[in-house]
This record gives C-alpha cells, sequence and structure tokens, in this order.
C-alpha cells in the first residue's frame, strides 16, 4: 500500500538526516528552543464553532501536481486573512513535494500554529517539528505502534507541541485514544484505492469523547459538507485541495463556512490629514480621534481641519483617558463629535453625565484580563461596551489581541477592539461575532496610518458575508 511505500522511503531519509545532524544535537536544539505558546494548535480547534485547518500541498500521490505555480508564503498568509484556525504544511519531498523549508518560512511568517504534515516513523521528526517552528505533528495509526504512539506524543508534549492523531476506523480510533490522543483525525481518504468518503468521519465521530478535539480530513468540498460536519460535532475540517485550487482564499473559506454579520467598522487613531483620503475611499462607519497622550495623540484644531473634507457619512468619536469631563463635553460640542469613547477608570456617574450633557453615544473600554472585568460592565449605562487587551502601561492602542472566548458570556452588542488586522479579522468576527470592530495599530506601518492596509482589512470584513 502507498501509505507503506512513504513510510519506507522516510526511513530511509530520517537515517541520512541522522547522519547529517545525530539525534543528541536535534534533540538538544529542540529542548533548548523557547516555545512562546505551547500547545496553541489544540487551542485554537477549541472554538464553540467549526474551525480550517488549510493545507498548503504542491502535490499528493493521489492528484499529482495540485499547484504547478506554488508561492507557498502569499498562500499561507491568504489562509490566515482567510481566517483558517492553523495551517497544515506538507515536508514530505518525494510523494507530496513538500519541504521543511516551506514549514520553516510559513511558521515564520504567520501568528497561527502550523502543522507538520509528514509520516512520522522516528522520534527523530518530532524534533525536527519543534525546531522548524511546527505546532503540532502528523501521527498515522496505521504506521505506528500504540507504545510508539505514546512515547511520540510524550515527546510532543514534552515540547509543547500537539499531536494531530489520524485513525481511519474504529480500531485504530481506539488505539489512538488508548496513547491518551487529544486531537483525532479522521481521514475520509482510503489510502488503500484513494476512494473519499466524508461519512467516514461523521460514522467514527460517536468513537471519541466529546472533550477529544474531532477534526474530518480530506475530501471536503462544499458548505454542505462543513454543514454535516458541524452538526456531528465535528470540531475542525482539515482542507487542501479544495483551498489549493482557489484562487481568493478569504472567498472560498467564507463559502464553506457560512455568511456572517457584517460588524460596524471603525478606524482608530487617525492623525494625518492624507489619513482622511484613505477613509473617505473606503467608507467605514466611524473614524477615531485620540484625545489622550499618546503617539496618535490629535489636538481640536487638528480635528477640526480633519472633519472638513471626512465624508459625512462617517460618524466621528473622539477617544479620552481620564480626562475632565467639562473638557469632553466641550469637544463634543465644539468638534461635533458623534460617540465618546471612554478609555480610563471613567465612572458610571461620569457616563450618565456624558450622555446627558453631549448627546453623543458613549462607548465604555473594558480592557479584558479575566472574566470578571466583562461582569463587572454588563449594566452599564454605556450605549456600547468596548472590549480591548488589557495592559498594565497602556490605556488602549496595544497592538494585541485577547482571548476572544472570554466574550461568550456578554449579553448585550459590543464593539471589539485590541490588534485587530488582516490576519485576525475573519477569525475575530466569526468567533466573537461583534456588533462593531475598532481597527487601530494594526493598519499601521511605522507609525502611520496605512491606505493599503486600510483597504485590505474593509475588503476582507466585507468579503465574510
Ligand atoms: O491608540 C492609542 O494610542 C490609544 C491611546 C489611548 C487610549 C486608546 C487608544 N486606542 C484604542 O485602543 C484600542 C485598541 O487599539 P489597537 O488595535 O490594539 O492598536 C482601540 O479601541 C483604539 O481606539
Amino acid at each position: 500500500m502507498i501509505l507503506e511505500k512513504i513510510a519506507a522511503k522516510t526511513r530511509i531519509r530520517v537515517e541520512e538526516r541522522k547522519r547529517q545532524k545525530s539525534l543528541e544535537k536535534v534533540k538538544k536544539e529542540a529542548y533548548g528552543r523557547k516555545n512562546k505558546n505551547p500547545f496553541l494548535f489544540e487551542k485554537a480547534l477549541r472554538g464553540k464553532d467549526i474551525s480550517f485547518i488549510c493545507e498548503v500541498k504542491k502535490a499528493s500521490p493521489s492528484k499529482g501536481i495540485i499547484a504547478e505555480d506554488f508561492p507557498y508564503l502569499d498562500i499561507a498568509r491568504d489562509y490566515e486573512k482567510a481566517g483558517a484556525a492553523a495551517i497544515s504544511v506538507l515536508t514530505e519531498p518525494e510523494f507530496f513535494l513538500g519541504s521543511d523549508v516551506y514549514l520553516r518560512e510559513i511558521a515564520a511568517a504567520v501568528d497561527i500554529p502550523v502543522l507538520r504534515k509528514d509520516f512520522t516513523v522516528d522520534e527523530y521528526q518530532i524534533y525536527e517539528a519543534a525546531i522548524l517552528g511546527a505546532g503540532a505533528v502528523l501521527l498515522i495509526c496505521a504506521l505506528l505502534s500504540t507504545e510508539q504512539l505514546i512515547r511520540f506524543r510524550q515527546i510532543a508534549d514534552e515540547l509543547g507541541i500537539s499531536c494531530l492523531i489520524e485513525a481511519h476506523d474504529d480500531a485504530e480510533i481506539k488505539k489512538a485514544l488508548a496513547a491518551g490522543a487529544r486531537i483525532i483525525g479522521v481521514n475520509n481518504r482510503d489510502l488503500r484505492d484513494f476512494s473519499v468518503d466524508i461519512n467516514n468521519s461523521i460514522n467514527l465521530r460517536k468513537e471519541v469523547p466529546a472533550d477529544v478535539i474531532f477534526i474530518s480530513e480530506s475530501g471536503i468540498k462544499t458548505a454542505e459538507n462543513i454543514e454535516r460536519l458541524r452538526k456531528n460535532n465535528v470540531q475542525g475540517a482539515l482542507i487542501g485541495e479544495t483551498f489549493m485550487r482557489s484562487a481568493d482564499k478569504v472567498k472560498e473559506l467564507t463559502k464553506l463556512y457560512g455568511p456572517v454579520r457584517i460588524p460596524r467598522t471603525k478606524i482608530c487613531g487617525v492623525s494625518r490629514m492624507e489619513d482622511i483620503d484613505a477613509i473617505n475611499m473606503v467608507q467605514p462607519d466611524y473614524i477615531g480621534f485620540i484625545f489622550a497622550p499618546s503617539r496618535r495623540q490629535v489636538t481640536s484644531s487638528r480635528v477640526h481641519e480633519m472633519k472638513v473634507p471626512l465624508s459625512s457619512s462617517i460618524d466621528a468619536a473622539g477617544v479620552f483617558v481620564n480626562e475632565v469631563t467639562a473638557a469632553i463635553i466641550n469637544a463634543a460640542h465644539s468638534l461635533a463629535l458623534d460617540v465618546i469613547q471612554l478609555h480610563g477608570d471613567e465612572t458610571e456617574e461620569d457616563i450618565i453625565r456624558i450622555k446627558k450633557e453631549t448627546g453623543c453615544a458613549v462607548w465604555k473600554a473594558v480592557r479584558v484580563k479575566d472574566s470578571s472585568d466583562i461582569d463587572k460592565w454588563q449594566n452599564s449605562a454605556a450605549d456600547l461596551l468596548l472590549f480591548d487587551t488589557f495592559s498594565g502601561t497602556e490605556a488602549g492602542g496595544t497592538g494585541h489581541s485577547f482571548d476572544w472566548s472570554l466574550l461568550e458570556r456578554v449579553d448585550r452588542p459590543f464593539m471589539l477592539a485590541g490588534g485587530l488586522s488582516s490576519k485576525n479579522i475573519a477569525r475575530a468576527i466569526r468567533q466573537a461575532a461583534p456588533w462593531g470592530v475598532d481597527i487601530n495599530s494594526g493598519v499601521e506601518t511605522d507609525g502611520v496610518k496605512d491606505a493599503v492596509k486600510i483597504k485590505e482589512i474593509m475588503s476582507i470584513i466585507r468579503r465574510l458575508k
């Protein structure tokens, strides 16, 4: 069978590698590296809805060459922008024309975790995967004994990387579970004859406990396929060919995932006249002017100037941090602001007074450390809560995102902020379903707004429906 052929070649490859660099050396290197985000792969797959693992694959034994032109870094970046939870990269060189170079460069270029898709037959490959920057390795039940699965999983655990343990039938699922699998992937492709049947994973879902992440692999092509997987509590879909053959990854993932409600958009921290042209071009719902001390800080006279060419359909928000209430009220009137965004330690009394005396909508920024920060503000008089990343030193504009799953407890419409960029906006919108998104440092280059990035993020958002 093909699997045995590939495994035999892989064993030879690994032995050659060991001659170039000893097992001791790779081990030392793997344990010596800093894993900033242990087990990110499995965390990324624990969303409340189905997640996508999109594959970067040049060829396969069943399909031959899939991508003549193979700009692997662009493909990976496009997957990330489309909202993939993780990326799978083929590194097997002979049958899939994969390469470790692809994995290393992709892992460095994206923020989402990367699976090393190879035929693991030796622990050596797990150390290699860690060194290359992988967040997960593939262990195939048909190639490994239960003892090997356990040993390899333990090594991966020590390195902080996850194992996707692949099974094809009931017996292999039992084996994966006996090995302590936390993620099981069921291949819909029968490697004996390459036939594909998505029912294979659907039928086997019930054999896997609910707390084990279940991935359906291969042959997933349509929104109907995804809907069936979703209905059968499948947490992830690993998709290669369908995405590789699609020129527009954002469009393809949207087609498979299904449409979402498009949130209101706000571009914040606008401080230069030339930024107004870029803003008018893409027509967000709001523009934000930061009056608080910040590298994005603006004066009232600058805002006055910028509002002249600003499209009348775009509402203006003023962002304040612990400002004297009278000064906020004054700015709201003199600059005809529509929204007051409060990022400091303002109280409910401040919110109520500002609302009453300005007639503006008041958005209260809540910097989220844990769920108690959210609970404290659920009944606020603010028109909207704006959830942002907590920082001990900055009131906002950190450029970092936070754990959006904390927002599942919010029972009112909200704005989502904190490190939103083209890389994560699709995932953020699908996962958090915000009323609006506030985009700031994610559309900057060298500290100033970047018209190309503004255009790109707005285009991604609008294509999610
Ligand atoms: O951007 C700033 O400099 C800033 C300063 C003080 C308060 C708020 C600020 N910006 C707001 O911060 C969030 C998140 O921004 P980012 O995407 O992480 O850069 C956003 O609401 C901005 O309006």
